[in-house]
Formats: C-alpha cells, structure tokens, sequence
C-alpha cells in the first residue's frame, strides 16, 4: 500500500495516498480516509477530553484515525475495530508508530458489539448506521456517537429509503437538515429505549455531507420513559409554511389554522432538545487547550449550538422572503425585532439562513417584510 503522513490534531498517522485526480477519493484508496471530516474528529476529540470516559471503541476504525487521535490526544483505553483487513494492518501499523497502547480488532462490528461492552462506542459506517445501532445500543455503557452520512434519505430527498432505514417519514422542506437530524436522533431513540435504557442529547449537529450524534445514555425505564415522551412529529402544512409540533406514537389529523389545508406528520422523530448546554460549556472552555485543526469552525458551532431555541423545526427567512416577494435583510435585524416584540427568536446552525422563534408565522412574515 502506497501511503502518506497526515496530522491532525496532535496526532500523525499514515493514510493510503490517494488519487488527486478522482473526484470523491476517500473511499477510492485500499483504506478510507476523509480529510473533510477531521472537523468530525476534532469535535469529538473535544468532547471525549471533557467527558473522559473509561473506554472507547471506534467500531469502524478504517486507517485508525479517530481511535489514534482519542487513544494520543485524550489518553483513555481504546479499541479500534474494522472488518477490513487492509485497513487492521494500517491501522496496526500507526498504533505502533505512536506507542499506542490501544487494541486493534477485525471483526464484524455487530459481532464484537454483541459480545462485549465499552463505555463510549461511536459508530462511523459509510452512509447510513441504521444496521449498527440495536447492538451499539447494547454495547455502550454511559456514551454513545455516531456519525450518518445518507442525509439524502435522512432529509426526506430520498423518501422511500429514508422509510425503510429509519421507519419514520421524513419530509424534503426547507429545513430539511433538521429533519434529517431529529429522523436519525429518533431512530437511535427508539433502538436503546426499548431495553428501558434512556437518551439523552449532549452535543448533536449537521453540518455539510453528516449529521453527527453524541448522547448520554441512562439506565432504567423511567429513564426510557423521559426519552419517550419527547418522540412525536412536525406538522407540517401542504400549502403553507406553517408547522406546529406533536407529542406522541400517532399523529392526530390536523387542519392549517392559516390556510385550512391538512398537516402533513413529518416523523416520528425527536422534538426534544439535541444538545446539553453545561456539556456545550465545558467543550468551549476546554477548547483553547486542544489542538485542533478545525478549533475556529468549532468554536462558531459551539456559540451558535448554545445560543439556538430548542423548538423542533427551523425556519429559512430567505424562503419566506422569497414567498412574500420581498428582499431579505439580515438575519440579526430580524431575530432584534422578533425580540422587540416579547418573542423568543434565535440563530439556528444549520445555514446562515435559518431562525428559530415562538413568534407565530403571520408575525414572523410582518417582520421579514419590514413591517
Ligand atoms: C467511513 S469508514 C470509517 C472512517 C473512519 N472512522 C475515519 O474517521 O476515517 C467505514 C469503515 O467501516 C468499515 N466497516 C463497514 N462495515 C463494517 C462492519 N460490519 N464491521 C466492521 N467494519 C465495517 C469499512 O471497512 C470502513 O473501513
């Protein structure tokens, strides 16, 4: 295998050199790597070195990297597996060259997870992680992450294998990366509380190609049963932009009181709150001390996660712009006169353009059209 240094974080490690020339090279090398996702890493090196949990797996280890980086950077017992064999030598060779103490398995994910327990298990596949979760679920004792990159059936673009991999309905809107986020966040939900076992959200994201998830999990069915009552759906109008929230397993029919169309359920999915913001705190406290390659991006993550409203669905204030005809201002200019008006309105992370409020949607399209 031809392969090639690469540093991040505080850590070097050797890659498969890769192809200049195609256009997605991570997965065109004997052994994946993607440097668009060392963000991803850098994030999660981060919060593994406020949480310090007693054990880390990284199931999907492939060149080693996240292991590497979490066994050198934060300096807790790690266990890198991957199934590919090319990818156990790579990953093998780079314990070594850092003086690693960290295991490196091949086995089946589901077959290792099956059989043993870690404290923090984080979940890596390419595309979708749906086939992992039910024995991540077992397998993780206090801390469970994972990464989706299938945002196209997450978001409701592809519908029918969004269906089939999370059992719920996405819906392609204009918060869409949301939706994707709130699908795979309830899809893991419904997969740990089934062994009365609890959810709960400690920094969650989408960001470009992934959604990400990191979550606490608890012990016990009142714990579940916290997890449970925070499962439901957006409503979301056919013909209008106006959404509301539902709790529950089924959706109760529901009519527009703006335009008198039916509501469409979009889920079931998690309408609760996807990050902990002392555990937000802690991660910008800690962050001047990491070295990461990627410390600026997070840091604007960080500040716009703590400062976002936890209601279910976000708006674009381009797209109701657009539907009212009108030019946009800026976004902190309409967040100011929603809160002039006694509303709560924030930031969202998910575009520059997308804003939270409580202000009814009338109220809202007054403030976008100036008025
Ligand atoms: C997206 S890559 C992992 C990337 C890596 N975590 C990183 O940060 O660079 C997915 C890896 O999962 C491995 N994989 C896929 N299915 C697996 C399974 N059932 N058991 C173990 N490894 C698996 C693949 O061989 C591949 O190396």
């Amino acid at each position: 295998m031809d392969v090639v240094e690469v540093t991040e974080g505080r850590t070097s490690f050797l890659v498969p050199r890769q192809d200049p020339r195609l256009q997605f090279p991570p997965g065109s090398g004997p052994v994946f790597y993607n440097a668009r996702m060392e963000m991803n890493r850098d994030a999660t090196v981060l919060l593994l070195s406020v949480l310090r949990p007693q054990s880390y797996l990284d199931a999907m280890g492939a060149s080693g990297v996240r292991g590497l980086r979490v066994a050198h950077e934060v300096g807790i017992p790690v266990t890198i597996n991957d199934w590919n064999a090319n990818a156990v030598d790579l990953a093998r060779q780079n314990v070594e060259a850092l003086g690693l103490a960290a295991e490196v398995t091949r086995e089946d994910a589901n077959v290792l997870m099956s059989g043993r327990t870690f404290d923090a298990v984080d979940l890596d596949p390419f595309g979708t992680p749906a086939p992992f979760v039910d024995s991540a679920a077992r397998c993780a004792g206090n801390y469970l992450f994972i990464t989706a990159t299938d945002t196209a059936p997450l978001c409701g673009a592809h519908l029918k294998a969004g269906m089939r991999r999370y059992f719920s309905r996405p819906r392609n809107t204009e918060y869409h990366a949301e939706v994707g986020l709130r699908t795979l966040l309830g899809f893991v939900v419904r997969e740990v509380i089934k062994y009365d076992r609890g959810v709960e959200p400690l920094f969650c994201y989408a960001h470009e190609h992934f959604h990400r998830l990191h979550l606490r999990l608890r012990y016990g069915a009142a714990a579940a049963d916290r997890a449970l009552a925070r499962m439901g759906y957006v409503m979301q109008c056919g013909n209008c932009l106006y959404r509301s929230e539902q709790a529950g397993m089924l959706p109760e029919p529901e009519e527009c009181p703006l335009c008198g169309a039916n509501l469409v359920p979009v889920g079931p999915l998690w309408t609760g709150r996807i990050n902990d913001d002392a555990t937000l705190a802690a991660m910008q406290e800690a962050l001047p001390s990491v070295t990461a390659g990627t410390g600026a991006r997070i840091g604007r993550l960080l500040a716009t996660c703590r400062q976002e409203l936890d209601t279910s669905s976000h708006y674009d204030y381009h797209v109701i712009a657009k539907r009212l005809r009108v030019s946009p201002g800026g976004i902190e200019t309409v967040i100011e006169r929603l809160r002039a008006l006694g509303y709560r309105a924030s930031r969202a992370h998910y575009s520059g353009t997308a804003l939270k409020t409580d202000a009814p949607l009338p109220v809202l399209e007054k403030v976008v059209s100036g008025g």
